[in-house]
């Protein structure tokens, strides 16, 4: 088990507050927060480049942390930050195998090899780091974090350089094989399919604290609030009484724009905007004081007078 108790650090400013976190082995945990939240101070402190007031164990260890170790970094965790940190003049290969043994070349020619293939770089294993695209820096920093088989992999923000055609296959290979090789990992990311589709867990950081945490699919489904729904993408954030006329509190009420459907009768509308969204086209509406985004299978012209209901079962799930 990792274990945080109340982890706390201040640059200039409190940046983290009294974290607590049990993070169990194999497990994959998604940090996630809006930009400067302390995504990468708490992996800092994680790996023990910075010193926290509070205590860090793995295992019923305690990490001591850069005041202790004479090198900053514990030995069986890797942390991959957000510049890779690669030796530029040499291969992409190389680089991977830089940390491992040449005591047993053979076994060290086929991990390298298991890993380009991991991250999918095989083709370019001999071409020099400094020739190859940032996406592909970024796969072979990948490809070196894991090479030396860490118990503990902490991932800043692993794919924001790599192309959507790639991510979603590479992330699906790369944390498959985490769990196979029981790595646990902590990813800090922006990318709501990082927390939703890969992690085990998500934490919500905000404010210095933990703002929510649960499954993936209890933030997204039962959100705590509009903050928490927003880092999932596009959400709505609409006065009950817009939604149910006979509702007497003033309150608001998280609505994904795929939760709602145009109709025949229902809430009155008008459409100011339709953006193509590939599968569907998200149609902006305004209704009363609000503006609603609405999920809807063609472009609507601006304009058109329409009327939208909320799918069934939603509100209920939605108003405590
Ligand atoms: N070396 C530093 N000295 C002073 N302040 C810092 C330093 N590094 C980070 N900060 C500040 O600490 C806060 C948290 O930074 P951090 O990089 O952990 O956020 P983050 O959530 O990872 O952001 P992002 O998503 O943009 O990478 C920010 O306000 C940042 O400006």
């Amino acid at each position: 088990m990792l274990q945080l108790k109340n982890v706390s650090f201040t640059y200039d400013e409190p940046v983290l507050k009294n974290i607590n976190m049990n993070i169990k082995p194999a497990e994959n945990i998604s940090i996630i927060g809006e930009s400067g939240c302390g995504k990468s101070t708490l992996l800092k402190l994680i790996y023990g480049l910075l010193h926290t007031e509070g205590k860090i164990t793995w295992k019923d260890k305690e990490l001591l942390g850069p005041n202790f170790n004479l090198v900053p970094g514990e030995d069986f965790i890797k942390y991959l930050a957000q510049d890779f940190d690669l030796m530029l003049p040499l291969s992409a290969a190389d680089n991977v195998g830089k940390y491992l043994s040449n005591f047993y070349p053979v076994k060290k020619k086929r991990r390298i090899k298991e890993l380009l293939e991991v991250v999918e770089m095989t083709d370019l294993a001999d071409k020099k780091a400094k020739l190859l695209s940032g996406g592909q820096q970024q796969r072979i920093a990948l490809a070196r974090a894991l090479a030396k088989e860490p118990e503990i992999l902490l991932l800043d923000e692993p794919f924001s350089h790599i192309d959507h055609f790639r991510k979603n296959k590479l992330r699906r290979k790369l944390f498959a094989y985490l769990k196979e090789q029981n790595i646990t990992c902590i990813i800090a990311t922006h990318d709501s399919t990082d927390a939703l589709a890969f992690a085990d867990r998500t934490f919500v950081l905000k404010n210095s604290k933990i703002y929510a945490q649960g499954t993936p699919q209890e933030l997204y489904e039962q959100p705590k609030n509009h903050y928490v729904a927003s880092l999932f993408g596009d959400v709505n954030y609409i006065p009950v009484t817009l939604l149910k006329a006979d509702h007497k509190k003033s309150d608001k009420v998280v609505v994904y724009p795929h939760e709602l459907k145009i109709a025949e009768s229902g809430i009155e509308a008008t459409v100011s905007k339709s953006y193509f969204k590939g599968e569907v086209f998200l149609v902006e509406v305004s209704a009363g004081n609000s503006t609603i985004l609405i999920d809807h299978h063609e472009e609507l012209i601006a304009g058109k007078k329409i009327c939208f209901k909320v799918k069934d079962g939603v509100l209920e799930s939605r108003i405590k």
